[in-house]
């Protein structure tokens, strides 16, 4: 069974190895949505995979670095972009959070990226 968190996280950035003239290289901002994904049984007694509120923990000293930030300026995130910010974060939350299944970042309301294991 997997389980998910949803994170908004406002943020500016800009695309630094784009095209000449290409839109994203000029400064701009999202809502980024990000979803963390976690697998495992739920337990016979609690009847959950892991409490919400756990993923909320373990995902929020990368919140509070991501949000209201220039991505740019973000050691390992110098060209953000989707990809990059979905295994940005699927780099540092693995290691703390067991069952980790997938980490996926909405840019736009049409647009993102899935980082699975
Ligand atoms: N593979 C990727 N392509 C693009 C990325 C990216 O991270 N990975 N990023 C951008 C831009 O940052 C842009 O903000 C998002 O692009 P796009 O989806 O084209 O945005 P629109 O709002 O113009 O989307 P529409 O639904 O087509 O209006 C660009 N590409
Ligand atoms: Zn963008």
């Amino acid at each position: 069974m997997d389980i998910f968190k949803i994170f908004t996280i406002e943020a500016a950035h800009r695309l630094p190895n784009v095209p000449p003239g290409h839109k994203c290289a000029r400064l701009h901002g999202h809502s980024f949505r990000v979803e963390i994904h976690v697998s495992g049984e739920p337990g016979p007694e609690s009847g959950w995979v892991m409490d919400f509120a756990d993923v909320k923990s373990a995902f929020q000293p990368l919140y509070d670095q991501l949000d209201h930030h220039y991505l740019n300026d973000i050691e390992g995130l110098d060209n953000p972009t989707s990809e990059r910010l979905a295994d940005w974060i699927w780099q540092r939350l693995q290691p703390r959070l067991p069952g980790l299944a997938r980490v996926v970042v909405h840019e736009t309301c049409t647009s993102g990226a899935i980082r699975s294991g």
